[in-house]
């Protein structure tokens, strides 16, 4: 067993209560931990699928915080040298209520600073007000992803139902991922605009909220924005009037400028926007048929499609807009589809260098909505050896150049690959928008219900390779380049393993041979976390 050392036992404990369930928190020590580390055994092989309710990816981190350096077995290439942060919902309760959806957790961001070969860990809360609310008050504050507070203490707590209008009720925490902008700042983010908060990622301290500093207004925007050195692009939902205006801040800057309008060409409301894609010279902006619903947004109760409405006769459609002009360029019918995470875009030219068509991945349901529903943690901690996991795979869009009316949608290699089971990806940050041939995802290895292998997608030989270890539930493969590399695929892949037995570690595989290079246990487990990003040490 690895072992931990622990560098900062002399911190002091300001453990708190969230109601009766005691969380004993920000215990730094993991030598003496409040509570013991709880070794689950191994099920025998006939009952190795006996209900999974404990499973450590699903249950609230225990500590509010730890740090310490992790012993590595394996080897670190000594190039590495850098902070992997990994943002994700790691708290489902508050005191005896627990939390009914993954997206309502409160956020807990997990740090791998990584140097000359050793590997220091840690975790940490994010510092929002809806989670110091819930610390205080003990009791839900603000709406989260399905979660409403009930009317008496919603209304004490925030005044009034208008709140919800003005966005007072809306929830800050920002449990979706974590980005480091052009200018240095690193931001963890969250579907509410109000919820992109200011990190240090040394000390996972949470510094304060980020402040847009324009007058554009809305609540929401897309939970993954395009950051590069010298830019953040993001789309921002107008549910008044159905469309998304497509905007970009500088580096440097806290003030978003308009690039241009899409108007939605179908239904009521505009369609949900957790991710896009852009190309060199395009954003490419997603108008799914499954769309925000006012209805659901005010119920106290959640839908199996929470606060969004399945529209499929309203249509689905990818719009295209220049980044320069703001001139929307194409505009096509596509096949229906549902998807959390675009992969990657880039521009498909003819022999003479014209503009023909614009490829846009993602990971992509099979236009079926119930993997919202199974998300539920209910759903996800019932696992019993049944295959409950809808098929995925990745969409292939091809918008054409040609003022046809309608876009294609196909999987870009067979499904049966990655088992049929495909999201949480990522790529060479180099390959942005351009032409590329590997993508890093999470599959599947059924039966299952969550995907549960690492998998390396060759877009151009049409194969996949999986990583998989039983009873593991592995978060995004983080691919990190090599500096100086020249090969798309030379570099590390990291993810942060949550097992069975409730133990944990962080992995490092080779993103061209996707073998394991290293590996470091956690003193115990924490729970699945979603997106990460790479803060390199110059
Ligand atoms: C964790 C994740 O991937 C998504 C989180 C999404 C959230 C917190 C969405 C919140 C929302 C509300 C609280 C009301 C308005 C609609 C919506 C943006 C879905
Ligand atoms: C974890 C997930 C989907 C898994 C389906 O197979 C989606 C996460 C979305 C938010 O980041
Ligand atoms: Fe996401």
């Amino acid at each position: 067993m690895a072992r931990v050392s622990d560098k900062s036992s002399s911190r002091k404990d300001i453990g708190f209560s969230l109601g009766k369930r005691d969380f004993g928190l920000t215990v730094t020590n993991v030598a003496t931990p409040q509570r013991p580390v709880i070794a689950v055994p191994l099920p025998p092989e006939k009952e190795k699928y006996s209900v999974e309710r404990n499973h450590v990816a699903w249950t609230s981190v225990r500590q509010e915080r730890w740090e310490g350096e992790l012993v590595v077995q394996g080897e670190i290439p000594l190039w590495l040298k850098g902070t992997y942060l990994r943002n994700g919902p790691g708290m489902w309760h508050i005191g005896d209520y627990n939390f009914r959806h993954l997206f309502d957790g409160y956020a807990t961001l997990v740090k791998l600073h990584i140097e000359n070969g050793r590997l220091i860990a840690g975790h940490r809360q994010i510092e929002s007000e809806a989670y110091k609310a819930a610390k205080e008050n003990k009791k839900l504050c603000y709406r989260e992803f399905s979660e409403v507070p009930k009317p008496d203490n919603f209304l004490s707590y925030v005044g009034e139902l208008a709140s919800l209008f003005s966005g007072a009720s809306l929830t800050d925490n920002a449990n979706t991922g974590v980005v480091k902008l052009g200018d240095g700042r690193v931001v963890c983010l969250t579907e509410t605009q109000k919820g992109s908060i200011i990190i240090d990622p040394d000390t996972l301290d949470t510094i304060s909220r980020f402040e847009y500093s324009d007058t554009l207004g809305g609540l929401i925007h897309s939970a993954h924005p395009i950051v590069t050195e010298s830019e953040f692009l993001t789309l921002l939902p107008d549910l008044v009037s159905p469309g998304y205006w497509v905007v970009r801040m500088e580096a440097g800057s806290n003030e978003r400028k308009v690039i241009g309008r899409v108007n939605c060409r179908g239904g009521p409301a505009p369609g949900w926007v957790h991710s896009f894609p852009v190309t060199e010279h395009y954003v490419v902006v997603p108008e799914m048929s499954l769309r925000y619903c006012a209805q659901n947004l005010l119920r106290a109760e959640p839908t199996p499609l929470y606060k969004f409405e399945w529209h499929p006769d309203s249509k689905a459609f990818l719009h295209v807009m220049c980044k320069a002009s703001g001139k929307i360029v194409a505009s096509v019918e596509v096949p229906l589809y549902i998807t959390f995470h675009f992969i990657n875009a880039y521009e498909e030219k003819d022999e003479d260098g014209r503009l023909i068509a614009i490829i846009a991945d993602c990971c992509e349901h099979n236009a079926d909505t119930t993997i919202l529903d199974k998300l539920r943690l209910n759903n996800l901690r019932s696992f019993n050896g049944q295959d409950v996991l809808p098929d995925a795979r990745v969409g292939r869009f091809r918008i054409p150049f040609d003022g046809s009316e309608f876009g294609e949608l196909e999987a870009a290699l067979d499904p049966d690959e990655h088992g049929r089971g495909m999201d949480m990806c990522s790529i060479n940050p180099a390959y942005l928008g351009k032409m590329y041939r590997y993508a890093y995802a999470c599959g599947a290895k059924r039966p299952c219900n969550f995907p549960n292998t690492l998998t390396k997608l060759d877009l151009v030989g049409k194969k996949a390779k999986n990583w998989y270890e039983e009873g593991a539930v592995p978060s995004e493969p983080f691919f990190v380049a090599r500096p100086g590399a020249t090969e798309e695929d030379d570099g590390v892949v990291i993810s942060i393993v949550s097992e069975r037995n409730g133990e944990g570690f962080a992995l490092l595989l080779d993103g061209s041979t996707f073998e394991e290079i290293a590996r470091a246990k956690f003193p115990y487990g924490l729970p699945y976390g979603l997106h990460g990003c790479w803060v390199p040490k110059n």
